[in-house]
């Protein structure tokens, strides 16, 4: 049978003249298509083997072979795949059936009549399979057979138009493609010299690393002493730990794979390994690292996961699979579904990666709720490093969503040292006439135990939240109650704990007199003056108000440079303290004196020392002080 000359259909020309005219971005993809080609062919051949024993003709070593003819000038892909019969040959070949490219052309026409510059760089997001060979060759050469028949089939063309077909004689099963590269791919070339074996392997496991099958490739080492030893290398890892079934999989495992790919020193914290075969098919593995990178809140930060289809690259960092607060996971899906070509644009709106996406940030929020109840250690060690993104979820997100997250938050308390506890502990603690959760905001530990405001209630025994972290009262606020219950700041407003009234040995009026001067001295500072029921031992404090700002707020906002005024400030007076009782004297034997509106910018000024406010003036603070100490001798 003598070679028949066949045409191209017109879509199919089109693309070819694309490749060979137009696209000047990305040619590298051609490989990355021809080997998902061949691995494709391959498990058709293995599964169809399954039920026809004898299609594998003792040919079973599952392989692709690359080779480079630096001489003249040919890339050299085969595969002991399905292979494919003349009409075959004819059928997925000569036409344009497959949905990728057809995608690919209906976007290109969209926007080549939008004049969209951009048009030709859509091959980086479509690629078209085989047809990309014509991006860097001059002629594709390509020698196919099936199982069982005694024939194979040659295809050839220059990408002009036709091609020809005929049958030739092939002892092995499978495909053979041979590209004459054009003259910037070559060693002389422009661009990426593609008959250099160093490029072909560091393409391989940029994009093909895992594909089930060896890639391999004769290579050539030099030593010493100039001396070329051959030796045949498999260029791919083929280690695509996913699809391998979990019991088969060590910790160590685990461990290697994470480091090596995605580059990390560290063991990682937490692995998530599932298969879902449901609606969607697809196999995740995920990672929770031990360490937060240190851009992880810039904008630099490169979140995502990556992408592949049957264990071949389509993309990285692709961060629709999980929200933004969960950008701190790593790893990969790989779905069945995915097409190589996956653009981002489609990625938007795919239907099935959001289900992909929607389970696995159940997975994950599942995950870590296990790791709270059954290893809090562990979920330290995690809280420690990302709480803070859990955190701005929660600001972010409402509903369900948000209910879940809740669950996730853990805050040191007073009931602990070394402890922190979950909301839902701090309630299943709760003496049963508590009706809220109280707070503090502060520094650190020692810092807010010391806290005047906090005496009655660590006399009471009552449980407070510690607050270290700058955006906790944020979070606070934006969910105003837990279980029903609502968070109450030891620093704010009243705290209503009814048998904190104790009787004020004075005359009722009188008291208030005083109290009304001493606001009358500080009106542009605080809106009221009171006299306290959480103070035991210390004279003064200042809280916030019930609602706005508090003044731990105030001051996070301050330090990003947002000004969004001041937080409202109530002094309160001790009752019980000697210091009111001296107030008290000089008000009733000097009135509302000198003295007294000394006395009062004093206490101010004491009260917003405690909060970690300097006063206005520090250097009259000092000197009334000096003042003081210098009268009391
Ligand atoms: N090495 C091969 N062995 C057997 N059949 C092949 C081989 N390469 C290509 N084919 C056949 O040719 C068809 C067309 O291949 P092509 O790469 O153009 O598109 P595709 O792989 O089907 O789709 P896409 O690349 O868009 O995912 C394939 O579907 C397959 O049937």
């Amino acid at each position: 049978m003598t070679a028949e000359e066949k045409k191209f259909q017109t879509e199919t020309q089109k693309i070819l003249d694309l490749m060979i005219n137009s696209i000047y971005t990305n040619q590298e993809i051609f490989l990355r298509e021809l080997i998902a080609n061949a691995s494709d062919a391959i498990d058709k051949v293995k599964f169809q083997s399954l039920t026809e024993s004898d299609i594998l003709e003792g040919d079973s070593d599952f392989e692709i072979w690359l080779d480079v003819d630096e001489e003249n000038d040919v890339f050299t892909i085969k595969d002991n795949g399905i292979g494919m019969t003349y009409d075959e040959v004819v059928e997925n070949i000569g036409t344009i059936a497959q949905s990728g490219s057809q995608d690919f052309l209906q976007k290109l026409q969209e926007r080549q009549a939008a004049a969209d510059d951009e048009a030709l760089d859509l091959i980086g997001q479509f690629g078209v399979g085989f047809y990309s060979s014509f991006m860097v060759a001059d002629k594709v050469t390509l020698i196919t057979r099936a199982p069982k028949e005694d024939k194979g089939v040659k295809w050839e063309s220059t990408g002009d138009g036709t091609y020809t077909i005929e049958e030739v004689d092939k002892p092995k099963r499978g495909t053979t493609i041979k590209l004459q590269l054009r003259d910037e791919f070559t060693a002389d070339g422009e661009e990426l010299d593609i008959t250099n074996r160093r490029n072909i392997e560091r393409l391989v496991q940029k994009h093909s690393n895992y594909v089930a099958y060896p890639i391999k490739m004769k290579c050539y080492e030099e030593d010493d002493e100039g001396e070329v030893t051959e030796q045949i290398k498999t260029l791919n890892d083929m280690k695509p730990l996913w699809i391998r079934n979990k019991s088969d999989i060590e910790e160590e495992d685990y461990n290697e794979f994470y480091k090596e790919v995605f580059t990390d020193w560290a063991d990682p914290l937490e692995v998530i390994h599932s298969k879902v075969e449901g609606l969607v098919k697809y196999s995740t593995l995920l990672f929770i690292p031990q360490q937060a990178p240190s851009n992880i809140f810039s904008d630099d930060f490169d979140q995502g996961l990556r992408l592949y289809s049957k264990n071949n690259f389509v993309m990285d960092n692709c961060s629709k699979l999980l929200p933004d607060y969960l950008r701190f996971v790593r790893g990969l899906v790989d779905s069945p579904d995915f097409t190589l070509n996956l653009s981002r644009q489609v990625l938007q709106d795919d239907k099935q990666l959001k289900i992909i996406s929607k389970n696995l940030k159940k997975k994950v929020l599942k995950r870590l709720k296990s790791m709270l109840g059954d290893d809090r250690e562990k979920y330290k060690e995690f809280w420690n490093e990302f709480g803070q993104l859990i955190k701005g979820g929660i600001n972010m997100t409402h509903g369900k969503e948000q209910d879940k997250l809740v669950e996730l938050l853990i805050f040191p308390s007073s009931h602990s040292d070394s402890e922190m506890t979950t909301l839902a502990e701090y309630v299943e603690r709760m003496p049963e006439d508590q009706d809220v959760i109280y707070y503090v905001t502060g520094e650190d530990e020692t810092t807010v135990e010391k806290l005047p405001q906090m005496e009655l209630l660590q006399e009471k025994g009552l449980e407070v939240l510690y607050f270290f972290d700058e955006v906790d009262e944020f979070v606070i606020n934006n969910l105003q109650e837990y279980d029903d219950i609502e968070f109450k700041s030891v620093l704010r407003g009243d705290l209503d704990l009814d048998d904190a009234d104790d009787d004020i040995d004075a005359d009722e009026d009188e008291v208030e007199e005083l109290l009304e001067d001493i606001k009358g001295h500080l009106d542009d500072k605080v809106s009221d003056v009171r006299l306290s029921k959480r103070l035991k031992s210390s004279a003064v404090c200042l809280v916030s108000g019930d609602v706005g700002l508090s003044m731990s707020m105030e001051k996070v906002l301050e330090k990003m440079d947002q000004n969004m005024g001041q937080a409202q400030r109530i002094l309160e007076i001790n009752p019980q303290h000697e210091l009111f009782s001296k107030l008290k004297e000089i008000h009733t034997t000097e009135g509302n004196s000198d003295r007294l509106a000394e006395y009062s910018e004093l206490l101010y000024s004491l009260a917003s020392l405690v909060e970690g406010f300097t006063p206005e003036d520090p250097v009259e603070f000092s000197d009334k002080i000096t003042e003081l100490m210098v009268e009391a001798k």
